[in-house]
């Protein structure tokens, strides 16, 4: 038996005559290139069925449109060799042609004051498509980082001068006694509450970049949010982290407000929406704030 007498399903004609936006597979593992580093990803490839006569597409020549990926470093001309490859190879069944790759990029931090460096990981989604003979990419990356309250920061404030109050009223106020109840826990009575929180992004980018700017994008971001989470952590960067959070308050509003006003002036972004998530320890819920510009859903 050879391929020729192989059935054909797909070149069948359909039963029901009906076109289909979205046709492919989700879920494939492939090597991708960032920096000449292999990564690993998961693909998710697809085209639309046009031709609603038809049965199938052919699942084997997108996948096979996939293996570019693994020659040539990860930018946006080559994502859109690939889409070509899909509609070029299903001429007659699809106008257009859609990729998804999610991955987690790996990134080296150093820490606040020691010369210690880790790693942090950021989940990450390229979504490209080729629909008209336009060309599209989104971003999708998820920024950790670390929030503390604003309202319990002065809930504590008050509760220390309150503490205070009772400690030294009507009495001669000695320095050594006053820098002792300072470093003392009934002295400071009370701390406020922080969080861990992420900032999902959802970007679209420019049509004709060089490169994917997705390092340039994360830091503009943890700029803006301004206390990111810390990789290696001696006690001298532990502190330098409680300082940076006490002067770096903020409610879910105010960190969605900053990523906006860095965001749109981003290089290389067209229009985002995001959405920041505060896992409160206040609370067993989140306290989530949503932002977008230039979109349109
Ligand atoms: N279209 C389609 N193909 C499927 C599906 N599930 C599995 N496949 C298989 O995907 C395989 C590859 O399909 P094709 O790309 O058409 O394979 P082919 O006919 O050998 O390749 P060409 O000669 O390039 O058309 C076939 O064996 C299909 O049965 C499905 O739900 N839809």
């Amino acid at each position: 038996m050879n391929a020729l007498t192989l059935p054909d399903i797909a070149a069948q004609a359909s039963r029901q005559a009906l076109p289909l936006e979205w046709v492919g597979m989700c879920g494939i593992a492939l090597p991708v290139l960032m920096d000449s580093q292999r990564i690993a990803a998961k693909a998710d490839a697809g085209v639309s069925l046009d031709d609603g006569e038809a049965r199938g597409i052919h699942m084997s020549r997108l996948y096979l449109a996939l293996e570019m990926l693994e020659q040539d470093n990860l930018t946006p001309a080559l994502l859109r060799q690939v889409l070509q490859r899909f509609l070029d190879s299903h001429e007659g069944l699809a106008n257009s042609a859609y990729l998804r790759l999610h991955f987690d990029l790996l990134l080296k931090r150093p820490a606040l004051v020691s010369p210690l460096a880790g790693w942090k990981s950021y989940p990450l989604s390229i979504e490209a498509q080729l629909k008209n003979a336009m060309f599209h990419v989104e971003l999708k990356i998820v920024v950790p980082y670390s929030s503390t309250c604003p309202c319990s920061a002065a809930l504590s404030r008050q509760l220390i001068q309150q503490q205070f109050v009772d400690d030294f009223a009507n009495r001669p106020l000695q320095h050594a006694e006053i820098l002792a109840w300072l470093g003392s826990t009934q002295g400071i009575v009370a701390t406020p509450h922080s969080q861990r929180s992420n900032a999902e992004l959802h970007l679209r980018l420019d049509d004709f970049l060089d490169e994917l700017p997705l390092i340039a994008l994360i830091n503009d971001a943890e700029n803006a949010l301004g206390t990111a989470v810390q990789t290696a952590v001696k006690r001298a960067d532990e502190q330098a982290f409680a300082l940076a959070n006490g002067q770096n308050l903020m409610f879910c509003e105010d960190a969605a407000r900053r990523l906006n006003l860095a965001l749109r002036r981003s290089p290389g972004v067209n229009a985002f929406q995001l959405r920041v998530v505060h896992a409160e320890s206040l609370h067993a819920h989140d306290a989530v704030a949503q932002s977008r510009w230039n979109w349109e859903a």
